[in-house]
């Protein structure tokens, strides 16, 4: 068997031709223009790539986009006071602060400065809490771009086995949320799990979101089964010359093709969903801030 592949680029590039007509409708019927922030602390190359895509893609689907670069030395404190007035400004609906920050800056601070109103990436005690009791608002950005490829896929996940490997806040945690409330039975496996090979292999579909370059193997993998590779890891290829390097997945997606039903690749296939989903949540925050119900396929 060979995977279908499943193309998150082209996914998402659907996905913000349906937001653009959101923003358009919000414009025209209620003369809102959404509003998105997105602050960047440092220099980190990937992180400035991140944010201007997003700044970009922002633009483009016809929101208005602010894009705050603050120096790495810049203080807590004054982190914080930039926040608060993007709280009060009527004009921003959703308000990101780039991960990670440097050292000396909390997190934890920063997402609970955040308005909950505003706070797109879903990152906020408020938000986390409404997602895990079907409340509406903000969905996790990466999560929720799995989810719609994997309905996309699947259409109805009942009962479905979900492998989630991989506990953290920004991934496995929301990602579980979501799966059990589209009624798959789910297991979170992470690097305690004894003999994870064995819990993989009872996946029909398997979230990898583990940080370790090529670490989920092909025989992992249970004949058919539909496979979501979260992980960007930037390895080194000798065999593109010296010095380079090139993106690979947490899955070893060449072995697991030969296996699966579907997969994402890397790049081209999460990737892309996380900022289009971050636009999404951005017309999300913006109608709930204007008492208006959010369009339903922006949302889980
Ligand atoms: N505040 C946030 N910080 C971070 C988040 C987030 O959702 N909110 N997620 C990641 C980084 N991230 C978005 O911010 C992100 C990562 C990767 C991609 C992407 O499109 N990747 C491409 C490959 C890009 C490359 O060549 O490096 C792909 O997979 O095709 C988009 C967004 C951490 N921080």
């Amino acid at each position: 068997m060979t995977a279908k592949i499943i193309d998150g680029k082209r996914f998402a590039e659907d996905l913000r031709g349906r937001i653009a007509g959101h923003v358009a409708r919000l414009k025209a019927e209620h003369d809102i223009t959404p509003g998105l922030a997105v602050v960047i602390v440092g220099e980190d190359p990937a992180s400035q790539v991140y944010v201007s895509s997003k700044a970009k893609q922002t633009a483009e689907v016809g929101m208005n986009s602010y894009k705050y670069e603050l120096p790495a030395d810049v203080t807590e404190v004054e982190l914080l006071e930039l926040i608060r007035r993007l709280n009060e400004d009527k004009a921003v609906h959703g308000i990101l602060v780039q991960m990670p920050v440097p050292k000396h800056i909390d997190p934890n601070k920063v997402i609970e400065a955040i308005d909950p109103a505003k706070d797109v990436d879903c990152f906020t005690p408020a938000n986390v809490g409404k997602v895990q009791i079907g409340l509406p608002g903000p969905v996790s950005c990466t999560p929720l771009g799995c989810l719609m490829l994997l309905r996309d896929e699947l259409g109805s996940l009942e009962g479905m086995h979900a492998v989630i490997i991989g506990r953290s806040n920004l991934v496995g945690k929301p990602m579980m949320q979501l799966l059990l409330r589209d009624n798959c039975t789910v297991t979170v496996a992470h690097s305690r799990t004894k003999d994870l090979a064995a819990v993989v292999r009872q996946a029909d579909i398997v979230v990898a979101a583990v940080g370790r370059p090529q670490m989920i193997k092909g025989d992992w993998i249970k004949p058919g089964a539909v496979v979501i590779d979260v992980g960007i890891n930037r390895i080194d290829a000798p065999e593109r010359g010296e010095g380079k390097t090139r993106l690979v997945g947490d899955v070893d997606t060449a072995a697991a093709s030969e296996v699966a039903g579907a997969i994402t690749p890397v790049p081209g296939g999460v990737g892309p969903m996380t900022i289009a989903c971050l636009l999404a949540n951005t017309i999300t925050t913006a109608s709930l801030i204007n008492g208006l119900t959010p369009p339903s396929d922006l949302t889980a």
